[in-house]
């Protein structure tokens, strides 16, 4: 569903993704993994058309779409739950929801179905986005993407700051978009969450992909992977 291969990535003068290949399993769930630095977000980034790769493919559905603008990424279905949740303050949980159905791809995502998964959004419609907690403000970055319809959804770094049952919330979300058939690359750092939901895992370390595993044959090597996480 989404592929890259030998992807080089950075930022002016710094190279930060080393010829990384990764794959998002068809309805599917993949979880990047590493310590601070490493370079995810530079990968979803990378993905998203927000740095520009400097070598290497990106595919969505086929369509190579490395080098892209982002606008053309979304078109084809790529959905983006930012860290650090990116929600405006001065506008209000239905004005966020608004301008991200307008926005986005049409589909089977309307308003309803996505307050329908996040209720708690559906009780805070009136409230502006700075007097939502930290996981209503994730659950809004969540429907926001959904809103758009994608056939992938990239999440940096979800559980970032939530209380457990929050995250535990998120893992919820996670496997009810991939049972109606979404495909997710999910960048965390809770290995919990991740393990939770992980069809397949890749660790990175230093812009390079060290281990690539099925989700259960990482689960079975805990011990390599706290290793490799610095655990
Ligand atoms: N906009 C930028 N300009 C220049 N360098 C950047 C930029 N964003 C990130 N970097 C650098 O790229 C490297 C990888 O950062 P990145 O944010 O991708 O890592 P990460 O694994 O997502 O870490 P974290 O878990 O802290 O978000 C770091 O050395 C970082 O300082």
């Amino acid at each position: 569903m989404l592929v890259t291969r030998g992807l080089v990535s950075g930022y002016a003068g710094s190279r930060v993704l080393h010829e990384v290949d990764v794959e998002v399993p068809e309805r599917g769930v993949l979880a990047v993994l590493g310590r601070n630095g490493v370079g995810k977000s530079t990968l979803v980034s990378t993905i998203m058309g927000l740095v520009r790769p400097m070598a290497g493919s990106v595919t969505v559905a086929g369509h190579e779409v490395a080098g892209s603008r982002p606008d053309r990424i979304a078109r084809l279905g790529v959905g983006l739950v930012p860290q650090g949740r990116r929600v405006f303050a001065p506008l209000s949980v239905a004005e966020h929801l608004e301008i991200a159905d307008r926005a986005g791809r049409k589909g089977d995502w309307t308003r309803e179905r996505v307050v329908e998964l996040l209720p708690r959004l559906g009780e805070r419609m009136r409230h502006r986005g700075d007097q939502l907690s930290g996981g209503e403000q994730q659950m809004l970055a969540i429907a926001r993407a959904l809103l758009t319809n994608p056939r992938i959804l990239l999440l940096d770094e979800p559980s970032d700051g939530l209380a457990p049952s929050v995250v535990h919330q998120v893992a919820d979300v996670v496997r009810e978009v991939c049972g109606a058939g979404m495909s997710v690359l999910i960048v965390e750092q809770n290995l919990r969450l991740a393990l939770s939901v992980a069809d397949r895992v890749v660790v990175m370390q230093k812009g390079s992909v060290r281990w690539d595993a099925p989700g259960a044959e990482f689960r079975r090597n805990r011990s390599r992977a706290e290793e490799l996480l610095g655990i």
